[in-house]
């Protein structure tokens, strides 16, 4: 294998259902050489995956510029409020983990990342706890009962106006790209229609996480990071970002690990994967490291949509991952089984300086 620098493109189209193409591609495609054109997909996303965890996914079948400018411009916008503003609706008064995080309250590896953000999640996991019964002895500041992480609503900020009804949007475009991926991952796996099917029921329920990031640039002089080195911790991370060079670097492994960029190319979004596929896989796609050095002059927003599994999902290795590495003589190693929230609920509560 040669030296890897960049990150391969690839076309999830004839994954994607017809009815969520944009007009103008819809008459294109052709029944006839779909068959072809999965195949080819499937092909090129097993080799990615495996070979480096990350890949350049072609969305402009999908969403229109005005679409992918539109959900950058409105976390721009939002970033841009006053503080009071924005701290309004701060982690602290939902659950300890929607809503608003200020510069630094991010916290990667024990040091504080250079940037802020705002994070929405899936609704709570959580059934409703009945009014008669006291929920929780302990309450916050506002005399309401304290909620446990995950269980509280999504914190949406009221200007700009449409921030909520746009990036609900996101989310749902980005429901049905992350299934589309999967299923392309199945077929490059080479699951039967039954393994992917169940695949398909630990995810179809996702409990999706959005983040959308403002990262101001790093001070002049400083050797700093603005998001530190770490893996994603769950499917598919699909990752839309300003189009700003030299920002986001991942762990190229081969032949021994570096860094490189992932240029934001027009048309496109960053795909990488969590761990959970690293237990699907044992280790055959890897999770890969990556950070931010964002040191441009410009303001920079990404908007990560992390693809989940549902929160019962129990994920541990698939057959299909066991038969492909033998296929191809890689060594897999199994790891222990996870609930997918139990793992995720472990991550979230190490994340945020309060
Ligand atoms: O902002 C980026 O480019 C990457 C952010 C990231 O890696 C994350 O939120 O997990
Ligand atoms: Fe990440």
């Amino acid at each position: 294998m040669s030296e890897i620098n960049s990150l391969p493109i690839i076309d999830p189209l004839p994954y994607l259902p017809s009815s969520s193409l944009l007009p103008h591609v819809i008459s294109e495609v052709s029944e006839i050489d779909l068959a072809e054109r999965r195949k080819e997909t499937a092909v090129k996303i097993h080799e990615a995956c495996r070979d480096i965890g990350f890949f350049y996914l072609r969305v402009d079948s999908y969403l229109t510029k005005s679409d992918m400018d539109q959900a950058l411009d409105l976390g721009r916008e939002f970033f841009d409020r006053p503080n009071g503003e924005k701290e309004s609706i701060s982690l602290e008064n939902s659950d300890g983990v929607r809503g608003y995080q200020k510069l630094h309250q991010n916290v990667t590896q024990g040091k504080a990342d250079h940037h802020e953000g705002l994070d929405f999640y899936a609704p709570s996991p959580y059934s409703p706890r009945s009014p008669s019964t006291p929920s929780s002895s302990t309450s916050n500041s506002n005399g309401n009962p304290r909620l446990r992480p995950l269980e509280g609503h999504n914190q949406w900020p009221i200007r700009p106006e449409d921030f909520q009804v746009k990036l609900e949007k996101w989310v749902e475009k980005m429901k049905i790209l992350g299934n589309a991926v999967m299923h392309a991952m199945a077929d490059g796996l080479g699951m039967n229609q039954d393994e992917w099917e169940e695949l398909d029921g630990m995810v179809d329920n996702s409990f999706w996480v959005m983040r959308v990031i403002g990262y101001p640039p790093l001070p002049e002089g400083a050797d700093g990071i603005s998001c530190g080195e770490h893996k994603d911790y769950g499917c598919l991370t699909l990752l839309h970002a300003d189009p700003i060079p030299n920002s986001l670097q991942v762990l190229s492994p081969f032949p021994s690990p570096h860094w490189i960029a992932a240029h934001p190319i027009d048309g496109c979004i960053v795909v990488n994967i969590g761990e959970m596929w690293e237990i699907w896989t044992g280790g055959l796609y890897p999770a890969t490291l990556h950070r931010v050095i964002h040191k441009s002059p410009t303001y920079r927003v990404s908007i990560p949509f992390f693809y989940e599994p549902n929160f019962k999902a129990k994920v541990k290795l698939l057959d299909a991952a066991k038969r492909k590495a033998a296929e191809e003589g890689k060594e897999i190693k199994e790891k222990e089984q996870v609930e997918y929230g139990q793992f995720l609920l472990g991550k979230v509560s190490g994340n945020f300086k309060y």
